[in-house]
């Protein structure tokens, strides 16, 4: 089973839900004589009384691509349209515009081939079957993939052995841990080979040990096989781990499509300086790109921007300040503190 890489356009891409508006106050439909009021504090709202439309743009213009054998992360805020981008790349939405293709098929047009290319897992939702064994489930899924018996069976020991399957084949998806079950998903959207795995927060709610496991599984998968990954998450640990590149929605639009590293640089790229002296803090004169943040109890804390003050410069200036230096360590912000700051600047959080 050789499928054809996947290569991702997406062009100009929107989607909108129309939902219904909160029922109109009491009173309002009188007003504009779609009811009829028999007495004060009582009305009757006739059928032919146009329901009220709201609309949602959960996408508007998303544009990108994203080539074979690569991972990329897909991040933004609560409602920013990531679980719609991944409905329609799936082919599960159609979209009000755009164009998508996904090695050459459209995803919602052309369905029954483009599902048989990827592989899809959804964190919060499962798609082995409650109720059987999970190597029952695995059994109908090789029929419904039509996976050749030979392939199948190399694809399933394989499978099995490095998501560590075995002691879990014969129980029901119901009485599964959930490191257990995300496990069992994994192999599930994988026993027909697709080239493309699209995950939808695949680490929610896993233990440490289950997160490596799962992001060491991801890892080894692209690397060994060439699949392209499409992860969506929250945990900026994942991106961290997997994703060279992250394409950020808000508001339903790409906000930042770059190396995370980029994003980086150009959010929040200081570092932050700790160092603590036996006895006091020595007067020190700071140089231009270093802000000082607390200085007490023989523990000074600085924020430096490294392009304008190189650490080890600093270092140097501290050591020489006349002081009795016990200990420096410097650290990079957090990726969710880079993240956050960058939905704020963009105004993209809910
Ligand atoms: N079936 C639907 N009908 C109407 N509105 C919807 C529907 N699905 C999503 N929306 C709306 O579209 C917007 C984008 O939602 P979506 O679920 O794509 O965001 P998300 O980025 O996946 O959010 P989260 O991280 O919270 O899962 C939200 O305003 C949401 O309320």
């Amino acid at each position: 089973m050789t499928l054809p890489p996947a290569r991702i356009v997406v062009e100009d891409l929107s989607k909108s839900y129309r939902i219904a508006a909160p029922a109109r106050p009491p009173g309002a439909g009188r007003r504009l004589g779609f009811s009829l009021g028999f007495s004060r504090g009582f009305s009757l709202a006739l059928p032919f009384a146009p329901r009220r439309r709201r609309v949602i743009e959960a996408l508007r213009d998303v544009s990108f691509t994203i080539a074979p054998h690569t991972i990329t992360g897909l991040i933004g805020p609560n409602g920013a349209g990531k679980s719609t981008l991944i409905k329609i790349l799936s082919g599960i939405l159609r979209p009000s515009a755009g164009h998508v293709r996904i090695g050459g098929l459209i995803p919602w047009a052309d369905r029954i081939r483009h599902v048989g290319r990827i592989g899809v897992v959804f964190g919060q939702r499962s798609q082995l079957w409650w109720d059987l064994p999970v190597d029952g489930g695995f059994a109908l899924l090789r029929d419904i993939y039509r996976v050749p018996p030979d392939a199948y069976r190399v694809r399933r020991a394989r499978l099995v052995e490095t998501l560590r399957l075995e002691g879990i084949l014969d129980q029901p998806v119901r009485q599964l841990s959930l490191g257990q079950r995300m496990r069992a998903e994994l192999a599930a959207a994988l026993l027909h080979a697709p080239p493309l795995l699209i995950l939808d927060e695949p680490t929610i709610g896993l233990d440490a040990p289950s997160k490596l496991a799962v992001r060491a599984f991801i890892h080894d998968l692209n690397r060994q096989e060439g699949t392209t990954v499409l992860l969506t998450t929250h945990d900026m640990h994942d991106i961290e781990a997997l994703a060279r590149r992250v394409i950020v929605i808000g508001h339903g639009r790409v906000l930042a499509d770059s190396p995370f590293e980029t994003l980086r640089a150009t959010t929040l790229s200081g570092r932050r300086l700790v160092a603590s002296f036996d006895g006091t803090v020595p007067p020190i004169a700071l140089p231009d790109g270093v802000t000082r943040l607390s200085d007490g109890e023989g523990v000074l804390e600085l924020d430096f921007d490294p392009a304008r003050v190189p650490a080890a410069d600093l270092v140097r200036l501290l050591d020489a300040a006349g002081g009795r230096l016990a200990d420096i360590s410097i650290v990079r912000p957090s990726i969710e503190d880079v993240i956050s700051r960058f939905y704020e600047r963009h105004g993209a959080a809910e």
